[in-house]
């Protein structure tokens, strides 16, 4: 089985625009598990845009599915991590400004960096998994970090994948299983949604967990909007 853990960061950028607490991230969170969800993922920037430091203490009560947090690790998100030990913590190398996830870690480079902030977690039990792109070698490195699990970076799969290349997903499945062979699980995320899961699931074996916020906020808003319309007109024109 491949476990769903639903991003909701997008729900706590609606509920800043207005500056109060409509949508409500931890009810949202609550309602997500209780329709199906395998976790809760979250990705506290260091701007907090979207989710907030306090909202990731405030979930921690109420996820009792997995609980993925994602994240550059400067020392306020490892002291975060390391006081609220999630079920998962995904390392990212993503820059102060980035506008999202835009790259996996070069795992060679920072290879000593890498065990020296996944040990960290180990220590506290909290399962680790790294942001990659589907590169060999950044598996291979990444079987050398300590970490539990990879995270493969699916941007580039879901843009080829939307202009009609389906081979984009060759270099997923053979990392999927090199990952397999080093004893490393396989998450995936980034752009993933009803377009193109199925496809990704069927295709890349060992296939742990994916990680969807972005689509699924989305499509859950489109897919919403005919019974809310539908409800409105009903209690103004009874
Ligand atoms: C790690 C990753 O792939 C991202 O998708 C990320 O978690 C989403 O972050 P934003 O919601 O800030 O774009
Ligand atoms: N790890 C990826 C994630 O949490 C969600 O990414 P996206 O669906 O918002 O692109």
């Amino acid at each position: 089985m491949t476990k769903l853990s639903v991003n909701i960061n997008k729900i706590a950028t609606l509920r800043n625009a207005r500056g109060g607490n409509y949508p409500n991230v931890v009810q949202a969170a609550k309602d997500i598990q209780d329709f199906g969800a395998h976790g809760i993922t979250i990705h506290p920037r260091p701007d907090e845009r979207h989710i907030r430091y306090q909202d990731a203490y405030d979930l921690k009560n109420v996820v009792f599915t997995e609980y993925n947090i994602e994240g550059n690790p400067i020392k306020k998100f490892i002291d975060l991590v390391l006081d609220i030990r999630p079920t998962q913590v995904t390392l990212v190398p993503d820059s102060v400004d980035a506008i999202t996830s835009n790259a996996g870690w070069d795992t060679v480079r920072h290879l000593d960096f890498l065990k020296e902030v996944i040990q960290q977690f180990k220590l506290k039990n909290i399962r680790v998994s790294i942001f990659v792109d589907p590169v060999e070698e950044m598996i291979k490195g990444a079987a050398q970090t300590g970490a539990d699990r990879i995270e493969l970076y699916t941007e580039d799969f879901a843009h080829q994948y939307s202009l009609g290349n389906e081979q984009a997903i060759n270099a997923y499945a053979t990392c999927a299983r090199l990952a397999h062979e080093l004893n490393l699980g396989v998450n995936a995320g980034h752009d993933l949604s009803l377009k193109n899961i199925e496809f990704f699931k069927q295709n890349v074996p060992h296939l742990a967990e994916v990680s969807i916020g972005h689509a699924l906020i989305t499509e859950a808003i489109y897919q919403g909007l005919p019974t809310v319309i539908e409800q409105y007109l009903s209690k103004l024109n009874s």
